[in-house]
């Protein structure tokens, strides 16, 4: 073939693989917010309306014990977690110290007050299919899964995620000084329906004239949140009037298709699933079909430093402030999110993944049809000269500043499982594990709280008394779901009812009532069966002893729990949870492994392990708690 022609076939191949990339449909963006500073964020490339999922329900990896809890420590997940306890983490453990990483889109959609528009959902558990005296793998994978992002306000196309972090995101951090929180922007609504209905007879010149020398006289006078959320001009109050004020943000906080197509990075390739490997939990599945080269998506990676620092999960009771100092800082393993993390051997630096579905890939060195590379692209803010940075520098921030791609090693179709090759080290620590490993003693007798309610569901609770005969397993404990009213209004009416002296008939129903509705953050309170009877009929109904401590024991506000006797309890009020600290996250010897950054990726400024480093010393006493300046 002529020199011209071959070159004239090769630029045909090229122009078609690009004519397929960039026919591959895509939904969902990340690229560069729309709030100044605030790094990346998530876009919907269609219009999407109030109760619409978005994306794919994620993972979530919980922190436990980690000694970040009430600490402003240098920890790069600080702006990044939900507390554990509304993710469903509560009963993992018993202190306070447990927050809830979701690597997923979660991770990557901003706030903007003025514009919330999607909520997350609490994760559900599923442990995968893996079991204890079954699976080698039992405890190494997280069981939080599918907590989806939904819809809470009409999305354009191109329009920005924006989901709520709560008040105190915001009020406790310095330089969000004068941003308006959540309850401005309906104070400011109010102000201008009011303005309006003022002027309402006015013609617009006046309306007009009005509403800018208002904005300029109480701008001099008064400087506050709620100000800041009133628009700047008349016509931007009279969108906010005739539809809401969101509206008057919203084409700020939109970018156009093009621009999406041109500078974001798609991340809607992955779906989550059972794995098609035996024993690896969940897995990431291509969504489409997926031509080989593609980007199938992107991911910025929180660094941490020091891998023994950051990772280690520290004993039970740490935030006890009795405990012996010793017991508080002995350490019982590395944290699950380990195995979520890229690491090497010859490095103390750890890279965590996040983005849309990066923490499913699981590992297979023959079907592996996904690499990872360094990102090519802006997109995802990949800064160069932090390949020549030690690790022991990168404490100089805790926003991500690499970011990887995963590119599709082959042509994929719609359905198939995703592989990385996670290196050799750790296919080597995972056949030693799998080949040394032995279930727990009795662990075959081991069932979870969650077996126990679905194999007890129709069966009576044991009291007290009959459990004394017949036990419960240790590793579980019931809860009673039930709200204590505490009803002002009717304490008023007993007091103005007490000439008829009733106060004694008060039925205990008054002030307790109950609710079925165990939402995976539900955990009511802990209780015990005193009696059982059956009602007409012929149901049962209880009478429990809870104790009223709803917050952790270790909290300085922690008041003292109290006992309460309550009667007639239905049974779907009752439920069995896991006793703190015996999950399978918690079993001796369950594997943890960084999955391996590939060598040709391993910058040598990273490589502090094993040979002389200008900054061993540091890193060897450690930089266990650098305070965020
Ligand atoms: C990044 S996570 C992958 C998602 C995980 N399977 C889940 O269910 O959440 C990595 C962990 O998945 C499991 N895993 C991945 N590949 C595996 C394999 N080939 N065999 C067994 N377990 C695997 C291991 O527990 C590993 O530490």
């Amino acid at each position: 073939m002529a020199e011209h022609t071959k070159w004239k076939t090769s630029v045909v191949q090229a122009l078609s693989i690009i004519h397929t990339a960039s026919a591959i449909q895509c939904d969902l963006y990340m690229a560069e917010s729309t709030i100044p500073h605030a790094g990346l964020g998530i876009f919907s490339a269609i219009e999407r309306n109030p109760g619409d999922s978005v994306g794919e329900g994620d993972v979530c990896i919980p922190i436990l014990d980690a000694k970040n809890y009430h600490k402003e420590v240098w920890n790069p997940f600080h702006d990044y977690v939900w507390g554990g306890e509304i993710m469903g983490m509560k009963l993992e453990i018993e202190s306070a110290d447990k927050e809830a990483y979701c690597p997923g889109l979660d991770c990557a959609i901003n706030c903007n007050l003025a514009l919330i528009n999607v909520a997350k959902s609490t994760p559900i558990y599923d442990g995968g299919g893996l079991y204890r005296h079954l699976n080698p793998g039992a405890g190494a994978i997280s069981p939080y899964h599918n907590g989806t992002t939904r819809v809470t306000r009409k999305i354009p196309a191109g329009g920005e995620l924006f989901k709520f972090y709560g008040d105190s995101w915001f009020t406790t951090r310095p330089i969000f000084d004068s941003l308006p929180i959540s309850h401005d922007y309906p104070w400011a609504q109010d102000l201008l329906d009011a303005f309006f209905e003022t002027v309402q007879h006015k013609d617009k010149a006046f309306k007009s004239a009005a509403y800018e020398e208002l904005m300029v006289s109480i701008r001099s006078i008064w400087n506050s949140r709620t100000l800041n959320a009133l628009p700047e001009t008349f016509s931007e109050a009279t969108i906010a009037v005739e539809h809401d004020l969101g509206m008057v943000f919203q084409p700020n906080a939109t970018r156009s298709l093009e621009w999406l197509e041109e500078n974001g990075k798609c991340v809607d390739h992955i779906t989550p699933g059972q794995s098609t490997i035996e024993g690896a939990g969940h897995g990431g599945f291509a969504k489409r079909d997926l031509p080989k080269g593609t980007v199938i998506t992107g991911s910025p990676l929180h660094h941490i430093p020091i891998k023994d620092r950051f990772m280690p999960m520290f004993k039970a009771f740490y935030s006890d402030p009795d405990a012996d100092e010793t017991l508080r800082s002995e350490v019982a393993g590395y944290q699950l999110l380990l195995n979520y993390c890229f690491g090497h051997s010859e490095s103390t630096l750890l890279l965590c993944p996040y983005g849309a579905g990066v923490g499913y890939i699981n590992h297979n060195q023959t079907r592996a049809n996904v690499k990872v590379v360094w990102s090519q692209h802006h997109e995802t803010a990949h800064d160069l000269a932090w390949l020549e940075k030690r690790p022991d520098e990168m404490f100089s921030t805790q926003s991500a500043r690499l970011a990887l791609d995963y590119v599709a090693t082959r042509d994929i179709t719609a359905g198939e499982e995703l592989f990385l090759d996670y290196g050799d080290a750790w296919e080597e620590a995972w056949n030693k594990h799998s080949e040394s490993w032995q279930p727990v003693s009795s662990s075959e007798k081991y069932l979870s709280a969650r077996d126990w309610n679905n194999a007890m569901e129709s069966l009576p609770i044991r009291t007290v008394k009959e459990s004394f005969y017949d036990p419960y397993p240790q590793n579980i404990h019931l809860r009673c779901h039930i709200d204590l009213v505490d009803d002002e209004d009717d304490s008023e009416d007993e007091s103005e009812d007490e000439s008829e002296d009733e106060s004694e008939d008060e039925s205990e129903d008054d002030w307790a009532s109950f609710t079925f509705d165990w939402g995976p953050s539900e955990y009511g309170y802990k209780c015990e069966i005193s009696k059982r009877r059956k009602d007409a009929a012929g149901d049962y109904l209880y009478t429990v002893r809870v104790t009223t401590e709803s917050i952790d024991r270790w909290d300085e506000d922690f008041e003292g729990s109290e006992f309460v006797d309550i009667d007639n309890v239905p049974r779907e009020a009752i439920r069995f949870f896991d006793v703190p600290y015996t999950s399978d996250l918690f079993l001796e010897g369950t594997f943890r492994h960084s999955i391996g950054l590939p060598d040709q990726l391993m910058p040598q400024q990273w490589q502090n392990i094993g040979s002389f480093h200008p900054n061993k010393k540091l890193l060897e006493e450690g930089i266990q708690y650098v305070h965020v300046p």
